[in-house]
């Protein structure tokens, strides 16, 4: 995809990731720009907004747990800017010890983010289709049993996003899927994870944990931005250490038709 000219939304735009994929993305020279995120980085979005004159840069308040701030961001974004092209759902939590909250930002808010956007993006809506790039984790691709409950949120999150790319779905919207899956990236959400894991008793995992080679929030936004343009409908990439691996997850089990 062409980003020149479009209207893209990116959740968790101040985060760590977030901030490098917008300024990536900003040099795309789209035509809009909408951050959802909790709360609003002022100096930053004014430094975005006086740097990129062509493209309009804003800011949606969204808490990502509260469908009616998901609903209403959305609403007030099409209407400013007439149809969504892309949607990067990127704000994300990694602490174990608050399982509920950890299941409502990483997967229920993906989740109502997505279905939320297909009302405005669906072409049998009146949209005119696009893209919906989820990203899940390297923990979303197999057990991680020192963040299981982030884990299993995260695996939720690659299910869901390949099921939406099913053929038929795409057919009937126009919008496609990727899901990706970056591997430790150096930001904020590593951090202090000795009070995040699943339990409190020690265990070699959490040492090895110390000792992941993690890859900057730079290069991981360069290989994003890349896939959302060479996106494939159905696509799971794995974005580790510089380097982006598409992955194939092949089916386990096939139902047995009564004919
Ligand atoms: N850093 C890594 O090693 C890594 C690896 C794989 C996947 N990821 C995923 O990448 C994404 C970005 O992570 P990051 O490393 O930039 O972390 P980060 O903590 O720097 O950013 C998280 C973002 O999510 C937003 N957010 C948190 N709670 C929210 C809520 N209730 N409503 C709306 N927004 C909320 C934050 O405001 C922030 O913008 C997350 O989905 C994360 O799970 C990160
Ligand atoms: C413990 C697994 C951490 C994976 C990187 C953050 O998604």
């Amino acid at each position: 995809m062409d980003l020149a000219g479009k209207n893209v939304v990116y959740l968790g735009g101040f985060g760590g990731i977030g901030q490098k994929c917008v300024q990536e993305l900003l040099q795309r020279k789209l035509k809009t720009l909408a951050i959802f995120d909790l709360t609003e980085n002022g100096d930053i979005l004014a430094s975005w907004k006086s740097e990129n004159p062509d493209t309009d840069v804003f800011y949606q308040k969204v808490d990502i747990t509260q469908k009616s701030d998901i609903e209403a961001a959305y609403k007030a974004t099409t209407e400013r800017c007439g149809h969504i092209d892309v949607v990067v759902n990127g704000s994300g939590l990694m602490n174990d010890r608050l399982v509920e909250l950890t299941i409502q930002i990483n997967l229920l808010g993906v989740i109502n983010s997505t279905l939320t956007a297909l009302e405005y993006m669906d072409k049998s809506k009146g949209g005119k289709g696009g893209l919906i790039v989820n990203i899940s984790s390297v923990a979303g691709l197999q057990p991680t049993p020192l963040m299981a409950i982030y884990s299993a949120a995260k695996t939720g999150v690659t299910t869901f996003t390949r099921g939406m790319s099913n053929p038929i779905y795409y057919a009937h919207t126009g919008v496609g899927f990727v899901t990706i899956c970056p591997g430790f990236t150096d930001t904020g959400l590593l951090e202090d994870i000795d009070n995040k894991t699943t339990f409190t008793y020690h265990t070699p995992m959490l040492e090895m944990f110390k000792k992941v080679k993690r890859q900057t929030a730079e290069v991981c936004a360069r290989n994003l931005v890349k896939a959302i343009e060479q996106a494939k409908n159905g696509s799971v990439l794995m974005l580790e250490l510089g380097e982006t691996q598409e992955i194939d997850i092949p089916p386990h089990w096939t139902p047995k038709l009564d004919i």
